[in-house]
């Protein structure tokens, strides 16, 4: 497959002199067309300049990035974005439909043209019965479903998701990442994911891509070798499932057990319950 995204040695510092932040360094990794990556990091390590760097939203220090060869030099046409906050991602003045067809208007000429494109984008997120509706009309999941379709509708060479299904309960989450494969699956796309989720990383990509902490570098670039189909229960307690995620989670957890501490793994399946723990305690405050 082509190459779709190159970042090459790419370090981002915030300020400088003897203030300045460097949030990420040497960055360097491919995704091809068609192919779905996932980054995962500990928190704060650079996820979030990393895609705004990809995004062109913030010029690198260092390095380079190019999108199907061409040099990243501001926000390219042919990139969409979906970010964990759809509250404040759509407009709520807009009809659902409106808000897919306003991502348009500079892409597609001629306002049937838009309808038509908007209309399917819909359809493939199961949301052509809601088009009229208005964003504060629906649930959070299907708010979400409104950003991926206006996301897809642009037809984007490069979809970029920032933490996308943090801000829903469990069983939406899991419903919207069977979305999202089901998508992929029936009209390709090429994805960057950024994610907490250890679980959703594997769950979800052909590869995952694992950051250090603070500044990010990769410390890992894993195939995830499952079948394209995939399901929430039989994937996730397949033996390839819970080795790589137990391989991610003692990457994430890097360091020598001090005398007396648990060994490695062990450490890492308990990095693994308090991530589980923490997810459902984030999905309860969510549902509430
Ligand atoms: N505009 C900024 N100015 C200065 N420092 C910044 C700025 N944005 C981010 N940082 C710092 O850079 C580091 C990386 O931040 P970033 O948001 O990229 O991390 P992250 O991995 O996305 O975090 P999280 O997982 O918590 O969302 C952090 O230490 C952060 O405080």
């Amino acid at each position: 497959m082509p190459t779709m995204l190159e970042v090459r040695e790419l370090a981002h510092r915030y300020g400088t002199g003897p203030g300045a932040h460097v949030a990420v360094e040497d960055l360097t990794f491919t995704v091809h067309q068609d192919e779905l990556a996932c980054i995962v990091g500990p928190s704060g390590c650079g996820k979030s300049t990393l895609l705004r760097c990809i995004a062109g939203l913030i010029r690198p220090t260092e390095g380079e990035i190019s999108l199907h060869g061409d040099v990243v030099r501001g926000v390219p046409d042919d990139l969409a974005v979906v970010f964990q906050d759809y509250s404040r991602s759509l407009f709520p003045w807009l009809s659902v439909r409106g808000n897919v067809e306003f991502a348009l208007r500079t892409r597609v000429r001629g306002r049937t043209e838009r309808r038509r494109r908007a209309q399917e984008a819909l359809s493939w997120v199961g949301l052509e019965a809601s088009a009229s509706k208005y964003p504060w009309q629906l649930s959070g999941g299907m708010q979400q479903r409104v950003s991926i379709a206006r996301a897809l509708a642009c037809q984007p060479a490069l979809l970029l998701m920032d933490e996308p299904f943090a801000s829903v309960d469990a069983q939406t989450r899991a419903d919207l990442e069977d979305l999202l494969l089901r998508v992929r699956r029936e009209h390709g796309s090429t994805v960057l994911l950024v994610t907490h989720d250890i679980d959703e990383s594997v769950y979800l990509g052909d590869r995952v891509l694992v950051l250090s902490k603070s500044p990010a570098s990769i410390v890992a670039d894993l195939p995830v070798d499952l079948p394209a189909q995939r399901d929430q229960i039989t994937t996730r307690s397949s033996p390839e499932f819970v080795k790589l995620r137990t391989e991610i989670a003692r990457l994430l957890h890097d360091r020598a057990p001090a005398v007396g501490e648990p060994e490695p793994s062990s450490a890492a399946e308990k990095f693994l319950a308090a991530e589980r723990a923490e997810k459902e305690q984030q999905s309860t405050r969510s549902g509430q």
